[in-house]
């Protein structure tokens, strides 16, 4: 297995502010799921922004599949093979399905049949405007569109931001056949901790902007005490393996 995603001691943050992520080091091997997991402000979605090219780092490096990307560059990471989807989703509503996934660049081989073996539902919900999907489905096209752009590392911010646990239970083991299926590396920020752990092969937790936790996700979620006392911020910073 080859490191896809790799953050060395990251720092990032606001201009202006202080840096609401420090001394952060990731790595996310091909297939892999990592699921970064932390309390509301811990600094995930600032993570997956800076890594994403979208917020420039203060310090650290970025690489995707051996390539350093510069920081800041949001082209360069999609060009290295990155793809983010983020907690708005950012479908285009006035579009319909297709429109929507067809309009994602498509590089080499993932298809609209493919996207459409990976979610049926929206099968039948090909000729309707993306404003009128559920909010299910709506993931549903949001990761379909990513899927489209044959990710080396999908980022997915908040799968679950407004759906109900059993769409959530549904949604996750699709990310799981796209990590064997296609060997991309997903890093997932999820508030459903245990949906998260049983996903994911790793898990890293972050409070106040720092890992104060990581470990097989298999571990952590027998471990449900550790994880509560990460969030809390007050776990020793040691790894659980
Ligand atoms: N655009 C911004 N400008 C300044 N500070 C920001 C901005 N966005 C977020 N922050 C601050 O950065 C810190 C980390 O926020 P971030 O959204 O990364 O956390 P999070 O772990 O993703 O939280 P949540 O789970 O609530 O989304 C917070 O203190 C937040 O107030």
């Amino acid at each position: 297995m080859s490191t896809i995603l790799e953050l060395k001691d990251l720092a990032a943050g606001y201009s202006g502010g202080r840096p609401v992520v420090r001394d952060l080091n990731l790595a996310v091997e091909q297939g892999e799921i990592l699921a970064l997991l932390g309390p509301n402000g811990a600094g995930k979605t600032t993570m997956l922004l800076t890594a994403s090219g979208l917020l420039p780092s203060l310090s650290g490096s970025i690489e995707i599949d051996g390539t350093p990307v510069k920081s800041g560059n949001a082209r360069a990471a999609v060009r290295a093979g990155l793809v983010l989807v983020p907690d708005d989703r950012a479908l285009f509503t006035t579009l319909t399905v297709e429109e929507n996934l067809r309009l994602s660049r498509q590089r080499k081989g993932t298809t609209v049949d493919k996207v459409l073996s990976y979610f049926p539902a929206l099968k039948e919900r090909f000729k309707v405007g993306a404003g009128q999907l559920s909010g299910g489905e709506q993931q549903m096209l949001a990761i379909g569109r990513a899927l489209m752009q044959d990710p080396k590392v999908l980022l997915i911010d908040e799968l679950s931001m407004g759906l109900a646990p059993v769409i959530v239970e549904g949604l996750l083991p699709v990310l799981r056949r796209v990590a064997d299926d296609t060997g991309a590396a997903i890093l997932l920020v999820e508030q459903h901790v245990m949906l998260a752990l049983d996903l994911a092969d790793t898990a890293v937790v972050v409070a106040h902007g720092q890992e104060v936790l990581r470990g097989a996700a298999s571990d952590l979620a027998r471990s449900p005490q550790r994880i509560e006392q990460a969030y809390l911020g007050s776990a020793p910073p040691l790894a659980v393996s």
